[in-house]
Order: structure tokens, then sequence, then C-alpha cells
């Protein structure tokens, strides 16, 4: 590869390295609040997933997709990923009461603990 075609990459991929830390600390905040969800619903017995809401969300954000330019079929794939994710913390903090992992489990790789 020429030094221009380096040079114009470089330029681009600082900005992609950007949004990329952007998206992983939006990424903490959301966990860090969904873990209290987590907590909230063990502690009055709720269950981890609430499919209404989840589709009130797709709604929203195919919604706000599509005003973006983005395709609304990748965020409603991007969110269920995440919610996904959501939801098995939720079912191992109402099954253990805790997300940490028991050091015989991280040695497996066993993340529902059996
Ligand atoms: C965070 C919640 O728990 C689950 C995860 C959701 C999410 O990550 O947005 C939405 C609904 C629930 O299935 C919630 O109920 O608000």
């Amino acid at each position: 590869m020429d030094d221009t075609h380096r040079q114009k990459l470089r330029e681009y991929r600082e900005s992609i390295d950007n949004i990329d830390a952007a998206l992983v600390f939006l990424l903490a905040e959301r966990f860090k609040i969904t873990k209290k969800v987590g907590f909230y619903k063990k502690e009055h017995d709720l269950p981890p997933a609430d499919p209404s809401r989840e589709g009130e969300q797709i709604e929203r954000l195919r919604t706000l997709a599509r005003s973006a330019n983005l395709d609304p079929a990748f965020s409603e794939k991007f969110l269920q990923f995440i919610i996904r994710e959501v939801i098995r913390h939720h079912e191992r903090i109402r099954e253990s009461g805790s997300l940490e992992q028991s050091p015989a489990d991280e040695y497996t790789g066993k993340e529902d603990g059996s």
C-alpha cells in the first residue's frame, strides 16, 4: 500500500477508533444500569425478560434508525443481541444473587455453573 492510501486510512481509522471507544463507554453505562434492574427484579420477584418492553424498544429504535439512515433491521439485531446478554445477566442474578462467575466456571468457560 502506498503512503497516500496509508495516510488517508489512518485519518479515517482515527475517527473509527474514537467511535468504538465511545461505544464501549456507552455499553458499559448501559450494563451498569441494567445490572441494577436485575437486582431490583430479583428483590421483587419479577421475571428477567419483559417482551412487551422489548417490543416497544425495537419499534422505537427502528424508527430512529430510519431517520438516521441506518438499516432498521441491523439496529433491531444489534439491540436484540444486547438484550439477550442483559437477560442472561438477570437470570444469573436471579439464580445466584450475583453476576460473578465462580473461579471454576471461569476455568471451564461454562457460564451456567453446570
Ligand atoms: C432491562 C430490562 O430487562 C430486560 C432487558 C431489556 C434491555 O436490555 O433493554 C429490556 C427488557 C427486559 O427484557 C428491563 O426490564 O427494563
